[in-house]
């Protein structure tokens, strides 16, 4: 007699491939509608299921986590960040989370290079030119932008992330520092030719661009407060693509206002969908909506990795992908 499959619940709409794997392995329930689920189809979702495939835009906190069923054993991120989980809590109940890291690196670091070369080289204000119609044709001294090439990068959280776009600066000819809760073995170091620097505040000091890379926990709140981003130069830019919460965005804001920094590239927003509105008017303000991520090959790779942390817990295993409130 076969045994009893998994009844695994998912909030997204998941690539096509990934979905049928789904239901080909489990008694998956999909969505029909690609938005968020309310609370109230979470906590329905969280008492029918043994497995939740959640993303960024479904948060379970310690309020809905007590309303979980008894069956529900596994929350199976779609993603790897993790802040949107309350891991304790979760951990504490018997639920065991997983995300889906390493799959969303280089893609990820693609976009950080993207957003940096989009605000140093003025790539928005050029397409706005053009979509206006406006261009006079070529002048020696419009639009000019700054060079990658020889400027110091500080990566904030060098981790998977953070060490692709090192790979990639240096590609540029830029100047690789860091800082990072742990500094790196010296044979990683010395690989990436990066500069390590005990202290943020000295190296927020010194940097051309900031790549904030650190996920969201407690000890990242704010990191870049408003102490901080006025010890930057006020010819550096500043590139985030990990969460919003590392940033005080109101002092971003008011910096980039006043001219007390050059421009930011931002995936991510700590105010609402699209951060403070004041932000989108800024032509030195590169904005994207999260698609850090967002590539076709990326996306089915994450359903991949859900699909083994799944598969491994049903075997009768820890997820490989499992995370632990340690990590934060
Ligand atoms: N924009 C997107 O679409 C997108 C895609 C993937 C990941 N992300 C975000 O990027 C984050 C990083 O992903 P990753 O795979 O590189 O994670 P990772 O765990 O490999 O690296 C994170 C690094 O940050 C460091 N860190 C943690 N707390 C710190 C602190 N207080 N000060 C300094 N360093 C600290 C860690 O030591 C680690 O080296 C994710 O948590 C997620 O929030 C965004
Ligand atoms: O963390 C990630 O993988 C992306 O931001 C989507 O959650």
């Amino acid at each position: 007699m076969p045994s009893k499959r998994l009844s695994v619940v998912v909030t997204r709409r998941l690539p096509e491939v990934v979905e049928t794997r789904l239901t080909e392995l489990f008694d998956a329930k999909l969505r029909e509608d690609d938005r968020p689920m309310t609370r109230g189809e979470l906590v329905d979702a969280m008492q029918e299921a043994d497995v939740l495939v959640s993303t960024v835009t479904d948060r379970i906190d310690a309020g809905l986590i007590g309303q979980a069923g008894e069956k529900l054993k596994l929350i199976a991120n779609f993603g790897a960040g993790f802040d949107h989980i309350d891991v304790a809590t979760a951990r504490s109940r018997g639920i065991l989370v997983s995300n889906t890291p390493g799959v969303v690196t280089e893609d990820t670091a693609d976009m950080v290079l993207a957003l940096m070369l989009g605000v140093t080289r003025r790539i928005q204000e050029g397409m706005k030119v053009m979509q206006e119609g406006s261009w006079q044709g070529w002048a020696p001294t419009a639009l000019l932008g700054g060079r990658l090439g020889g400027r110091r990068l500080g990566i904030l959280g060098m981790g998977r992330i953070g060490q692709a776009v090192a790979r990639r600066a240096a590609a540029f000819g830029m100047q690789v520092h860091y800082h990072n809760r742990h500094r790196l073995r010296p044979e990683i170091e010395d690989a990436l030719e990066a500069t390590y620097w005990e202290s943020l505040d000295q190296m927020v000091a010194r940097m051309d661009v900031i790549s904030v890379n650190c996920p969201s926990t407690p000890s990242t709140y704010h990191l870049l407060n408003a102490r901080r981003l006025q010890l930057m130069k006020p010819s550096a830019v500043i590139v985030n693509t990990s969460r919003g919460e590392v940033i005080d965005e109101n002092a971003l804001t008011r910096m980039l206002k006043a001219g007390q920094l050059a421009g930011a590239g931002l995936d991510v927003y700590e105010q609402g969908l699209a951060g403070n509105p004041e932000l989108r008017d800024m032509p030195n303000v590169v904005m994207l909506p999260h698609m850090g991520s967002a590539t076709q090959e990326g996306r089915v790779e994450m359903g991949e990795k859900v699909i083994i942390n799944i598969k491994t817990f049903d075997d009768g295993h820890r997820p490989p992908d499992q995370v632990v409130p340690a990590m934060l």
